[in-house]
Order: structure tokens, then C-alpha cells, then sequence
């Protein structure tokens, strides 16, 4: 099972039914004009299949066309353009070189309107309700450990000796080298609080701190190690637990999936890549594409022709009035038919 480090305090939230507060929100991330849209589109969806009290804000770079803005306002999304954050000029390697443009993630340390986020990357699916996540106690960094076991590891002194912090116990970390690195999480998920004096520490720390392969997610196991808090990978399946670290792992637990495994992005999916045949990837890939192509899913919006009229029975003018516009959710707006 999952290594003892693990926090057990959330089992004590599961069984409470916290009261839903407006200062809560998930919050994800989109840049391009590519696919990674799907992801999002399909994790709004998601959050609404388990019925979570609270919204999905999307923080978008300034490269996410209209079209794709629109089709996450009609799925209810909070949709909030960011400035890109980029790291200090160096001939880093990142492990994925498209990397660079996850740091801009740091921008939602801004969202101060929010008391406590849980932020969630695109390729990532919810399964089970985890607004409970809300409850935990404030003042930590929470996220699920990772796996250095990938081949996206093998710059790394981990990868090379063979250890992990998945099985510490397997390939101990040898004595002569010191301490064992300190716990890792990914940083695909994790739960924290907005705050802008955080936020400027972390700009200002950014700038003085060389890029590192896993860019953001190296950045914020630094920024963050004094007050991370592992939690149980049933909240982020990182894919590669599933061969790497099977043990560990207990499928019909899981209520979160990342997937973050090359070649396992659902709307991508060509099942070519290693271990991308395998019978759990192929039904959990087919389980994302189930949310994502439920239309009794989609968000059901008031259509508002954009003379400002009401199509009548999609939503009562007094609901609409009452509606303001930040807390409204996005209407469609349709052309208004062209005076005969
Ligand atoms: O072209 C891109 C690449 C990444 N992302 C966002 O950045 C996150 C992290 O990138 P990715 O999922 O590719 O990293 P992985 O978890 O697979 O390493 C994605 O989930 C998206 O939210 C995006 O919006 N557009
Ligand atoms: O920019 C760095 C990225 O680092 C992480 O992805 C990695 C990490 O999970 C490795 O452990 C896996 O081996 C690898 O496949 C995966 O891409 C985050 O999920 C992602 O959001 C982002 O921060």
C-alpha cells in the first residue's frame, strides 16, 4: 500500500457533508490553441457528474482563441485571461520542452477572491466527489506524491540509482549521498490558498531561481517543502503508478485520474506508446471519453439572444435579473434573428 508518509487526516472529512462556501473554487489551467481544451471541457463536465458544489475557473494564456473561450463559458467554466509567467533565461533542458509555459500557472496565487482553490491540470478527470479537499486544515501545501520511475526521470539521481520515493524501501537511498530527497509531489494537483504576498514571493524567488527539467513542478516542490502535505494518491492517479508502482495502488479507490502517461491523453489516444495496450489504460481512457461525450452533461445555460431577450423557458427574466454578472453562468448568446 501506499507509502506511511500519507496523510490520514482525510478520512476524517470524507464522511462529513461540508457546506458549500462561495470563497471555494476548482481551478485549472489552458494555454494554446490546441486540444488540451477537450481536457478542460471535459473536466468541467466531470465536476458536474459528481455533483461538486463549487465552479471550475480556467486561467487562460492569451493564446486561447475565442472559440475555445466560448465553448468552456457554455460549459459553465469562470473563464479569466493571465498574463504568461516564463522562467529566467537559461539553456535548461526541460523534460518536455513545451514545459516552459506551465510556469504561467503561478498566476492563480492571485485569485485572493478565492479563500481556498484546488487546482487540477487538463488532462486530468474526476470521478468521485472530492469537494471534502476544501476541508482540509489551512496553512498547508497539499498534493499526492510521484513516481520517479519514468524515463522523463532519467536526468535525474533517483532515476539512475533506481530509487523512489513510491518504495523507499526497494532501492534504499545509499547513506554516503546523505538524506533521501525530500518528498515530491506532482504538481498536476494540489490544494492551496491564494495569497498575495505568496504570489510575490514566488515571482520574485522565480527570478532568482534556475529552470530545472520539470520546470513549475520542480519550482514549487522547492517553494513549497516546509509545509507540503502528501495525501493519497486516490486524489491523483499519476498513470505510471499502474506499472511502476502497482501495489500502491487500488484502481476501484481512485476519484482522480492524471493522465499524464505519454500517450494517454484521452482526445489524443492512439494506443502506440508503451503500455498504452494495457487493459486499465484502455477502460480509463474510455471512461474519460464516457464524460466527455455525455451530452446530458453539458451545462444547461439560459440562451440569450444578443438583443438581450430570453428564449422563453430557458431561464425566467427575474432568475436573469437576479443573476449578477460575475456569479452568473455564461449564457449562450445566439444571433438575434435578422428583422424580417
Ligand atoms: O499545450 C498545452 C500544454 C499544457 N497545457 C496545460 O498545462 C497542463 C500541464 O501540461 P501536461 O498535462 O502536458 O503535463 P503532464 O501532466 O502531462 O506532464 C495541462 O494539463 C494543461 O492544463 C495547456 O493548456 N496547453
Ligand atoms: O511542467 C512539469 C509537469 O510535471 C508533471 O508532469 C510530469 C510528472 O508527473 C512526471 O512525474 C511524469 O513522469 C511525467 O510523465 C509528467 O509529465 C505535472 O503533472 C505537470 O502538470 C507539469 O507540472
Amino acid at each position: 500500500m501506499a507509502p506511511q508518509h500519507v496523510s490520514a487526516g482525510i478520512k476524517a472529512v470524507d464522511s462529513a457533508k461540508p457546506a458549500a462556501l462561495p470563497n471555494r473554487a476548482y481551478v485549472t489551467f489552458l494555454a494554446g490553441n490546441g486540444d488540451y481544451v477537450k481536457g478542460v471541457v471535459a473536466l468541467a463536465k466531470g465536476l458536474r457528474k459528481v455533483k461538486s458544489a463549487y465552479p471550475l475557473l480556467v486561467a487562460v494564456l492569451p493564446d486561447v482563441p475565442a472559440d475555445h473561450r466560448r465553448l468552456l463559458l457554455d460549459q459553465g467554466c469562470i473563464v479569466r485571461e493571465i498574463d504568461p509567467i516564463y522562467p529566467p533565461e537559461n539553456q535548461t533542458q526541460f523534460a518536455m520542452a513545451y514545459y516552459v509555459i506551465n510556469y504561467s500557472k503561478l498566476r492563480i496565487w492571485e485569485f485572493v477572491e478565492y479563500k481556498k482553490m484546488v487546482y487540477l491540470d487538463g488532462d486530468i478527470q474526476v470521478y468521485d466527489n472530492i469537494d471534502h479537499l476544501f476541508e482540509l486544515e489551512d496553512g498547508y501545501f497539499y498534493a499526492v506524491m510521484d513516481c520517479f520511475c519514468e524515463k522523463t526521470w532519467s536526468h535525474t539521481p533517483q532515476y539512475k540509482l533506481g530509487y523512489c520515493q513510491q518504495c523507499p524501501e526497494k532501492v534504499r537511498w545509499p547513506s554516503e549521498m546523505g538524506h533521501p530527497p525530500a518528498l515530491y509531489f506532482n504538481a498536476g494537483m494540489f490544494v492551496f490558498e491564494p495569497n498575495i504576498s505568496v504570489y510575490e514571493k514566488l515571482l520574485y524567488t522565480l527570478k532568482i531561481t534556475p529552470p530545472t527539467p520539470f520546470a513549475e513542478q520542480d519550482f514549487l516542490n522547492m517553494f513549497f517543502k516546509d509545509i507540503y502535505k502528501p495525501i493519497p494518491n486516490v486524489y491523483n492517479l499519476v498513470l505510471a503508478m499502474l506499472w511502476r508502482h502497482p501495489e500502491n495502488v487500488e484502481l476501484d479507490q481512485v476519484k482522480v485520474v492524471h493522465y499524464c502517461a505519454a500517450g494517454s491523453k484521452p482526445w489524443r489516444y492512439a494506443g502506440t506508446e508503451d503500455n498504452m495496450q494495457r487493459e486499465d489504460i484502455k477502460m480509463l481512457v474510455k471512461k474519460w471519453w464516457d464524460v466527455y461525450n455525455d451530452e446530458s452533461l453539458d451545462s444547461k445555460k439560459p440562451v440569450v439572444h444578443n438583443d438581450g431577450a430570453m428564449e422563453s423557458g430557458t431561464l425566467q427574466p427575474l432568475i436573469a435579473a437576479a443573476m449578477t454578472e460575475a456569479n452568473a453562468p455564461a449564457v449562450k448568446y445566439v444571433a438575434a434573428p435578422s428583422a424580417a
